[in-house]
C-alpha cells in the first residue's frame, strides 16, 4: 500500500470511529460523552461492587421491603445509571406519549409543561419538584413559568449535575436543588405554593410516608400533581408473563414494588388530600410512549459497543458493561409493559391540600 491509500485508510477508519462514538453516540448534544461515564459518586474501582450489591437487593428480596434500606439502595442505583441515562437519553429521566411530528425533545417539554400548568402556578411561586434527577423537568417547568423551583434528590451526585446544567441553562436564579431523602424533608411545613413529582415516588416504599411528606410541606390551598408508575387493570397476578415483566420492571428500575393504579387516589386521600383529577396520561388517544424505547434498540447496540471498548481501555469504569446490559434488558422489559398495557409511567393524579386541615 502506497503512503496516500494508507493515509486515506487511516483518515477513513478515523472518521469512521468519531462518528460511530460522537455523531452516532448521542451524548453532543444532551451534555455526556461516552468519554465520561462514571460510577457518580462511587469511585471508579467500586463501580462493579456496587452494582454487584444493587442486585444483591434482589436476592435478598426481604432487604428491600426493610424501608429504612431503600433510600441507599436507590442511591446506589443513580449513582451507576445517571451518566448513562444523560449520554443515551438525556436531562429529563421520564417517559412521555409521542407526538406524532413532534420531536421526542419537545414530547418531554409538553408533559412536563402539563405538570406545572395543572398545579396553577404563578410567576414568583415557590413549587417543589420531588425527586428532581438532574433537573430537566425543572428548567422546562422554571423557563415555562417563572416560578422559582425546589427540587430534592437523594443522589448527590445528581445534585452537581443539576446545579451545573442550571447555571449552564442561565436558570440558576430560579433553581435550586438540595441533597435529601423526599421521606423526611428538610422544608418548613406550609411552606411551598405547589409541588410536582415525575416518575419519582413509585421509589418510595410507602407511598402514603412521601405524600403525607408532600402534604406537609404545601400551604393550604396549594395543588399537588405526580406521574405515577402502575400496574393497570389489564395485569393479572396470575398470569406467568405479566409477572416476569412488572418484576424486570422493578428489579431494573430500583423499585421496591410497583403499585397498582388503584393505590393512587388511596394513599392521596389517606393522608388528607383532596383529589382533584386522576388520568392515566398513556391511555388512548396519547400515542404510545414506549415507541422512543423501542425505535432506539440500534442506538443501544452501539452504545453497547462503545461501552464494553471503552471499559477494555480503562476509560468507562469497570461494572459500565453490566449496568448498561442491565439498562438494555429493562428497556425490553419496559417496552413489552406498555405493548401488553399492563403498565403505564404516567398514571397522573392531581391533588389539592385542603384550606383547612381536616387530616387530625
Ligand atoms: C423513571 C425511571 C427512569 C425511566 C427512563 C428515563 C429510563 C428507564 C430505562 C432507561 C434506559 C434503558 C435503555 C438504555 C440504553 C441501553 C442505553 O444505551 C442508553 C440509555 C437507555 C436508553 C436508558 C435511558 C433511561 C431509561 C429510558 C425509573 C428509574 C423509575
Ligand atoms: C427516574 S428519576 C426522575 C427524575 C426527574 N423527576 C425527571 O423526570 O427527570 C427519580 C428521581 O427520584 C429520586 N429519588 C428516589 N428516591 C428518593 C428519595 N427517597 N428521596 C429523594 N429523592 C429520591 C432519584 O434520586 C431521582 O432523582
Amino acid at each position: 500500500m502506497d503512503t496516500l491509500s494508507l493515509f486515506c485508510t487511516g483518515a477513513l477508519l478515523a472518521g469512521g470511529l468519531y462518528w460511530f462514538v460522537c455523531v452516532l453516540g448521542p451524548a453532543e448534544r444532551k451534555g455526556k460523552r461516552a468519554t465520561d461515564l462514571s460510577g457518580g459518586s462511587i469511585s471508579a474501582e467500586k463501580v462493579q461492587d456496587s452494582y454487584d450489591k444493587y442486585w444483591s437487593f434482589f436476592r435478598r428480596p426481604k432487604e428491600i421491603e426493610t424501608a429504612e434500606k431503600v433510600p441507599d439502595f436507590v442511591d446506589t442505583f443513580y449513582n451507576l445509571v445517571t451518566d448513562i441515562y444523560e449520554w443515551g437519553w438525556g436531562q429529563s429521566f421520564h417517559f412521555s406519549p409521542a407526538i406524532p411530528g413532534k420531536s421526542d425533545r419537545d414530547a418531554t417539554r409538553l408533559h412536563e409543561e402539563m405538570a406545572v400548568d395543572l398545579i396553577e402556578v404563578k410567576s414568583g411561586d415557590k413549587i417543589l419538584d420531588v425527586g428532581c434527577g438532574v433537573g430537566g423537568p425543572m428548567r422546562a417547568i422554571a423557563s415555562h413559568s417563572r416560578a422559582n423551583v425546589v427540587g430534592i434528590t437523594i443522589n448527590e451526585y445528581q445534585v452537581n449535575r443539576a446545579k451545573l446544567h442550571n447555571k449552564k441553562a442561565g436558570l440558576d436564579s430560579l433553581c435550586d436543588v438540595v441533597c435529601g431523602n423526599f421521606l423526611k424533608m428538610p422544608f418548613p411545613s406550609n411552606s411551598f405554593d405547589g409541588a410536582y413529582s415525575i416518575e419519582a415516588t413509585c421509589h418510595a416504599p410507602n407511598l402514603e410516608e412521601v405524600y403525607a411528606e408532600i402534604f406537609r410541606v404545601l400551604k393550604p390551598g396549594a395543588l399537588y400533581v405526580s406521574y405515577e408508575w402502575v400496574t393497570t387493570e389489564k395485569f393479572v397476578a396470575e398470569n406467568a408473563e405479566h409477572v416476569e415483566i412488572i418484576q424486570g420492571i422493578e428489579r431494573g428500575d430500583a423499585l421496591p414494588g410497583l403499585r397498582t393504579y388503584a393505590d393512587i387516589a388511596e394513599a392521596a386521600k389517606k393522608v388528607g388530600f383532596e383529589v382533584v383529577k386522576e388520568r392515566d396520561l398513556a391511555q388512548p388517544p396519547s400515542h404510545p410512549w414506549w415507541t422512543r424505547l423501542k425505535m432506539g434498540r440500534i442506538a443501544y447496540w452501539r452504545n453497547h459497543i462503545v461501552v464494553t471498548v471503552l471499559s477494555a481501555l480503562g476509560i468507562a469504569p469497570k461494572g459500565t458493561v453490566d449496568v448498561h446490559e442491565m439498562l438494555f434488558k429493562t428497556a425490553d422489559f419496559l417496552t413489552r409493559g406498555g405493548d401488553s398495557g399492563i403498565f403505564s409511567p404516567m398514571h397522573m393524579i392531581l391533588c389539592r391540600k385542603p384550606k383547612e386541615d381536616n387530616s387530625n
